[in-house]
């Protein structure tokens, strides 16, 4: 790397994007990596604290920033992704090409990061994201990198790092119980809140079943939606916490699935619990989904709808993250509520 003072870089190319920040106006790039420096800019370089700028010529075994950040993205990028169409100021953006979640591997993406001079940064695990939506970046520290560091960097990661698991639109039943509901002494409150989570990701409630409070017939209507309405998810709605009437858990657990949870370190939504039958994930909902904007529903959803497989591990890991704060503005997925 040469050094020019600046009043004699006339004719000269920048080495590097160059970048301008005025605060709460502007940041971004004031010249393009390439640009060939002419007499007028001298002032404006002056003006953002360039005296000096640096000249290149490329040696054996040494990286531009771009070139570096170009190798990064090969090895973490996935499926369901894309980049930003151009490198600015040494950093690729990662976009999702799919409606889904965002899947991170947490451990790989330390090690990468735990190199130095390498940095990737990423939303959080099992975000879901629509199409379009900026998921990540990478960049690397110096101007100029030793190519050797790149090459330890891919040694050590043998699998993509950030990818999207892609949700397709998906069919449910929403079985709804509780006696005051079923024998009509309140209106059903559940039905329009549980359709707008799911059309938020292209589904549909093909059916809606009120139950009263009766766990035979739950069994037999969550039965009746896999086998013969061939649903891709069953939703149970009311009766399931601690009330003798509350008998949905039990009508749950009577279909002879597998349980995997009845109960999450997650509020609200602590009496949430997830079974399967025949791989058809059944949800048991609390109904303090239909007073909370977001609860555990809004958690395991989007994962349910990419057909994630979920395990004891997956909810309890929720503790760490699963309180909401119930904000006045309320900006999920993008806030601490489980992650
Ligand atoms: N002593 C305890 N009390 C509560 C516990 C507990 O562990 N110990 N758990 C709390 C939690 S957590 C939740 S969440 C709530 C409610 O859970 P449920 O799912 O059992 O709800 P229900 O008792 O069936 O109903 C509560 C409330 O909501 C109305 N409701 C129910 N379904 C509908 C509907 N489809 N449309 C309109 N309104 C509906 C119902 O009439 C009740 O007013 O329990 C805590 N309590
Ligand atoms: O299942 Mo409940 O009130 O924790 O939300």
């Amino acid at each position: 790397m040469k050094e020019i003072k600046i009043e004699d870089a006339v004719g000269c190319i920048l080495s590097h994007d160059v970048t301008k920040i005025v605060p709460g106006e502007f940041k971004g790039r004031l010249f393009k990596k390439g640009h060939v420096i002419k007499e007028e800019d001298i002032p404006k370089l002056l003006d953002i604290g360039k005296e000096h700028i640096y000249v290149w010529e490329q040696k054996e075994g040494e990286l531009h920033e771009n070139d570096a950040a170009i190798r990064i993205k090969d090895l973490v990028l996935g499926e369901g992704c894309y980049i930003s169409e151009e490198i600015k100021e040494g950093k690729i953006d990662f976009f999702a090409k799919k409606m889904g979640v965002l899947r991170v591997d947490k451990e790989e993406l330390l090690k990468l990061n735990m190199l130095g001079e390498i940095i990737v940064s990423t939303m959080h695990n099992n975000t879901p994201v629509k199409v379009g939506e900026k998921i990540g970046a990478t960049r690397v520290i110096p101007l100029i990198i030793n190519e050797e560091k790149i090459i330890e960097a891919e040694k050590l990661i043998n699998e993509k790092i950030i990818s999207i698991d892609e949700i397709k639109p998906k069919k449910a039943v929403l079985i709804t119980t509780g006696n005051e509901v079923y024998k009509g002494r309140i209106k059903d409150a559940f039905l329009p809140v549980m359709k707008e989570k799911l059309e938020d990701y292209g589904g549909e409630i093909v059916k809606q079943v009120i139950l009263p409070d009766d766990k035979e017939m739950i069994s037999s209507n969550i039965i009746k939606a896999i086998e013969e309405d061939k649903v891709d998810m069953v939703i149970c709605t009311g009766g399931m916490s601690v009330d003798p009437d509350d008998v949905t858990p039990s009508g749950i657990k009577d279909c002879n699935g597998e349980i995997v949870t009845y109960g999450a370190p997650v509020l609200p939504g602590a009496m949430f619990l997830l079974a399967y039958y025949k791989d058809t994930p059944i949800l048991g909902v609390p109904s303090c989904a239909m007073y909370s904007k977001r609860t555990i529903f809004d958690l395991v959803l989007p994962r349910v709808l990419a057909e994630e497989k979920l395990s004891y591990k997956d909810i309890a890991a929720y503790g760490n993250g699963g309180m909401c704060l119930n904000c006045g503005v309320c900006s999920f997925p993008h806030c601490s509520f489980g992650k």
